[in-house]
């Protein structure tokens, strides 16, 4: 009988410790404030903004969307960035993905405030991912998808991760994350020669591919525990990179899509925001 892993249980339970942190912080007379600057309007980054405003509200943290057009200049954006930096009603801020193709996104991580970086852009902190030190943020998704595996008690050691995807937000910093846990790890991507293969040597499956569906019954062998990143619309409905009715039949255990890792990495925006704000 396969295993749901929900979301919900684990972000329910991130939200008692973050609730405890933000009545503190109020006591002492600050309002921990969230700050999203959202760059057109891509439909999974518009639902995790409006998902984590939402949250806000609920735990009773503030937050500002910063709104900007698709056909934003380079210099224009960085001004903006520069304004963050400096605002000190912003305590953390995080930038969605992906930005359009004029802005270079090397040069705009370069000019975040590390001390507000709370989705870990700047090479400053995700430096310190890759060195394996807890001490900075982590890429909230990436850090999402170890809560989860933690929470059910998933065994990491000495087991098989296999992660398709290569992005910054989740692929990369993932699989340093997995590695400190002592998991072999395999990175795959559009280029990887055969991917079904790749794939069915997994005992943890992480699909952050960003595209609807693509992992299908003959990419998983019995017993795999499957973690689904994806967050796509299809048909206005929300769907994963997995493809959920087939996959789950082989799977030992399952994140689903919505109500999984999704859920998680919102709360884990607000935990990095309550974190740096206490400092
Ligand atoms: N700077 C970044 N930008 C973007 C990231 C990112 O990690 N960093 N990721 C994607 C979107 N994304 C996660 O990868 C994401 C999209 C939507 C939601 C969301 O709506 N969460 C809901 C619950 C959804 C569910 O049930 O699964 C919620 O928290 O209530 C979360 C994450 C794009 N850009």
């Amino acid at each position: 009988m396969v295993q749901i892993l929900s979301g919900k249980a684990v972000a329910q339970k991130l939200k008692q410790d973050i609730t405890v942190e933000i009545d503190i912080l109020k006591s002492k007379g600050v309002i921990p404030t969230l700050g999203i600057v959202l760059v057109g309007d891509e439909e999974d980054s518009l639902s995790y903004a409006n998902s984590a405003k939402k949250r806000c509200e609920t735990l009773g943290a503030g937050c500002n969307i910063f709104k900007f057009p698709a056909g934003i200049n380079q210099d224009d954006l960085e001004k903006k960035i520069l304004e963050l930096n400096e605002n000190r009603d912003i305590h953390g801020y995080i930038i969605m993905k992906p930005l359009p193709s004029q802005i270079n996104e090397k040069r705009i991580a370069e000019i975040i405030d590390p001390a507000k970086d709370i989705d870990c852009m700047t090479p400053k902190n995700i430096a310190k991912v890759f060195a394996g030190d807890n001490t900075g943020f982590s890429p909230c998704t990436a850090r999402a998808v170890m809560e989860i595996l933690n929470f059910y008690q998933i065994p990491i050691e000495g087991k098989r991760a296999v992660i398709i995807g290569r992005s910054m937000v989740v692929g990369r910093p993932l699989s340093m994350m997995l590695l400190k846990q002592n998991a072999t790890v395999t990175i795959c991507h559009t280029r990887t020669r055969d991917l079904a293969k790749e794939a069915k040597r997994a005992d943890i499956l992480i699909a952050a591919a960003g595209k609807a569906e693509m992992v299908t019954k003959d990419m998983v062998s019995p017993g795999t525990v499957v973690i689904d990143v994806g967050i796509n619309f299809k048909d206005g409905r929300m769907v994963g990179d997995v493809l959920y009715e087939e996959v789950e039949k082989l799977a030992s255990a399952i994140t689903p899509v919505p109500g999984g890792v999704g859920s998680v990495t919102t709360m884990v925006l607000l935990k990095q925001l309550v974190e740096t704000c206490r400092k």
